[in-house]
């Protein structure tokens, strides 16, 4: 891959607020989206999501509050912000009946990159987003992945301070998800700013620096995925118990513990996961009683969403099956 080194721009939303009729969808947002990050807006379907972006990349204006790029408001000042962010997500700027070689040179074309730079520039990308064996076909034959990549490629053409990404893999199968996301990685480390949402805990979890969790127009929590995580509860120390004379000798033994009766485990909540195993199994042992099962269980993000909104975080079904290698 060929990398370019690139200064980020920062990204300061304020009281962020928009109303379609009477549904208000953004409720007074305040995000910051440092230089050179990766931030992930994440939430579930209908969250508010994609209008954040709209609004961010100069598509249309909010109620109130602002957002400004770089310094540059994006309402006052939309031509200074169009000319360092990148949008990717929509496809607004493939036509399915070209090629995707076509596609990047018109592209180019149309930043004034002159002729041969713009070959060199589409080859470049062409190569970088594994696309090289696809590049004389039309688009219209391109699997869902092919087309994601081809979509970030687009707006590479030029060099971006600051791209936003609207739920970058949303719809591809696993594989497809990957070879993004080891793209979106290259990407924020030649320093690019990198805006994107996400309705999947793993992928925040994978890829952002910061994640801000997006819940029916509200900011409901910002940190890193550790942070967020350590609002939920320290890790855990689960021990499982073969019979209920083990479970019921363990649970004198260990009265702190918090009993799962059913399943006949016992949890002990930890921050040092190491020492409690050990002195926990030692002190069972000395009083004989038998263990099925140790189990440590470190927060997800999943565990953060649902008990910072009460819900589970929907997952959305997969629906791409990726035909890419073809490509
Ligand atoms: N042009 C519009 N007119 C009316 N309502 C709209 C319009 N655009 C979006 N909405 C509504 O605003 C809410 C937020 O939409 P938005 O697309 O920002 O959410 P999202 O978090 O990106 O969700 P998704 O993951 O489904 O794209 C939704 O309830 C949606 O139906």
């Amino acid at each position: 891959m060929t990398h370019r080194e690139t200064t980020g721009a920062e990204i300061l939303i304020r009281g962020l607020a928009k109303s379609y009729g009477e549904h208000q969808v953004l409720s007074g947002i305040d995000l910051t989206v440092p230089a050179g990050s990766v931030t992930a807006l994440l939430g579930p379907n209908g969250s508010g999501k994609t209008t954040t972006v709209s609004i961010a990349s100069t598509l249309f204006p909010a109620d109130s509050g602002s957002v400004t790029i770089d310094g540059h408001d994006t309402v006052t000042d939309a031509r200074a912000v169009r000319s360092i962010i990148g949008v990717t997500g929509q496809y607004v700027a493939i036509d399915d009946l070209f090629t995707g070689r076509e596609n990047l040179t018109l592209m180019a074309d149309l930043r004034h990159l002159g002729r041969a730079a713009g070959r060199r520039r589409a080859d470049d990308l062409l190569e970088q987003f594994d696309l090289t064996g696809a590049a004389d076909r039309a688009v219209s034959t391109y699997s869902g992945g092919m087309r994601r990549r081809l979509d970030l490629a687009m707006t590479l053409v030029s060099t971006p301070r600051v791209i936003f990404l609207d739920e970058p893999t949303t719809g591809l199968d696993p594989r497809s998800r990957r070879v993004l996301w080891d793209i979106i990685t290259g990407l924020a480390g030649d320093g690019v700013t990198i805006f994107l949402t996400t309705q999947y805990l793993e992928e925040a979890d994978q890829l952002a620096d910061r994640i801000a969790v997006l819940d029916h127009g509200h900011i409901v929590a910002e940190g890193t995925a550790a942070e967020l995580k350590k609002r939920v509860h320290d890790s855990e120390v689960r021990l499982t118990f073969p019979d209920d004379e083990a479970f019921d000798s363990a649970r004198r033994l260990l009265p702190s513990a918090r009993p799962i009766v059913e399943s006949h485990r016992l949890d002990i909540a930890t921050d040092d996961t190491v020492s409690t195993i050990r002195t926990t199994l030692n002190l069972l042992d000395a009083a004989d009683v038998e263990v099925a099962d140790v189990h440590v269980h470190t927060p997800t993000l999943d565990d953060v969403f649902f008990a910072l909104t009460g819900a589970p975080a929907e997952e959305p079904v997969e629906t791409d099956a990726d035909t890419s290698g073809a490509a």
